[in-house]
């Protein structure tokens, strides 16, 4: 065996998908058992003349998480917008086709688009915490519903900074600036402001890839944390994190849906070529 191709064989068995799957991620999930959290049905997207979602469906299950991977541009983040409308805000966006959020269709006329994205936050690859304390920045939503009782605004920051895991490092600390906190810090804390107003969907964008290895522990720890009581729906372009943290797995390739299963299968015995080609990283 060649030097170079004994490296290729290592890089191979260091990618080895079946490593990623941790063991308490192994109990495998059926679809077909699960309630559905957000049902997708012929979704295309067109940005102008660029067809970006090509007649997506896929049912979202409910309270658990589910992860959309694939190569640069295939669509993850553009079909994650799709479920709080955010590509409402792309002048040059449209869209057919249908998306339900528990039960109901996001893009009917007269949706209160505000009030769907309070029930459907969403966490960004860069923390944008507000310019303002910890604590105004996790009782900014409130604050924004018209909640003035001190004691009520009290106790929703404390139990979201500690659904955030951030309570016991902040406590001492809530009056300063939110820009004091580090990189890891300042996602939990957007985590927080998102869960304060008692959302049912959290959609995370790459939540992880601007943060370091113990901050990206801490966040895919939560993401464990949180998925009994939110619908978590996951971008990202690590596959490792995709197999450790979510029970279901979508691969995505030029604006198609190509798999979609349990976590397990997906990174075990996937069904299409084009799916083992990604996850072996052998695509490309
Ligand atoms: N605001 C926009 N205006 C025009 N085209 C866009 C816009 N956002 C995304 N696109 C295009 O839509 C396609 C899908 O992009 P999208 O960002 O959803 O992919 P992605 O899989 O999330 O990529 P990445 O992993 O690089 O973030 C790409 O061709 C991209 O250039």
């Amino acid at each position: 065996m060649t030097e170079q191709n004994q490296s290729r064989e290592s890089i191979t068995q260091a990618m080895d998908p079946r490593s990623f799957v941790q063991p308490e991620g192994s109990k495998r999930l059926n679809l077909k058992n699960e309630t559905a959290g957000i049902e997708v049905q012929d979704l295309n997207l067109w940005y102008g003349q660029d067809h970006a979602l090509k007649g997506i469906n896929l049912t979202i299950p409910a309270r658990r998480v589910t992860a959309f991977i694939g190569p640069s541009g295939c669509g993850k983040s553009t079909l994650l917008r799709c479920m709080n409308r955010m590509n409402d805000l792309i002048d040059i966006c449209r869209i057919e086709g249908k998306v339900e959020v528990e039960g109901k269709d996001i893009y009917a006329p007269g949706v209160d688009v505000p009030e769907l994205r309070r029930q459907v936050g969403m966490v960004f690859q860069k923390p944008n915490p507000f310019p303002k304390s910890i604590y105004e920045n996790v009782a900014y939503g409130l604050r924004l519903q018209g909640v003035k009782s001190r004691r009520k605004l009290d106790e929703v920051v404390e139990h979201s900074l500690k659904r955030a895991a951030l309570w016991d490092e902040v406590k001492g600390r809530l009056h300063e600036n939110a820009f004091g906190l580090s990189g890891g810090q300042q996602q939990r804390l957007v985590i927080a402001r998102a869960i304060a107003i008692e959302p049912e969907v959290l959609l995370l964008d790459e939540p992880a890839s601007a943060l370091d290895p113990i901050s990206t522990a801490k966040i895919e720890e939560l993401i464990y944390q949180l998925k009994n009581d939110y619908t978590i729906v996951i971008v990202t372009h690590n596959m490792q994190q995709a197999a450790r943290v979510s029970d279901f797995t979508a691969y995505l390739y030029m604006g198609e849906l190509v798999e979609y299963d349990d976590t397990v299968s997906i990174f075990t015995n996937p069904k299409k070529k084009a799916t083992e080609d990604y996850i072996t990283g052998r695509y490309g």
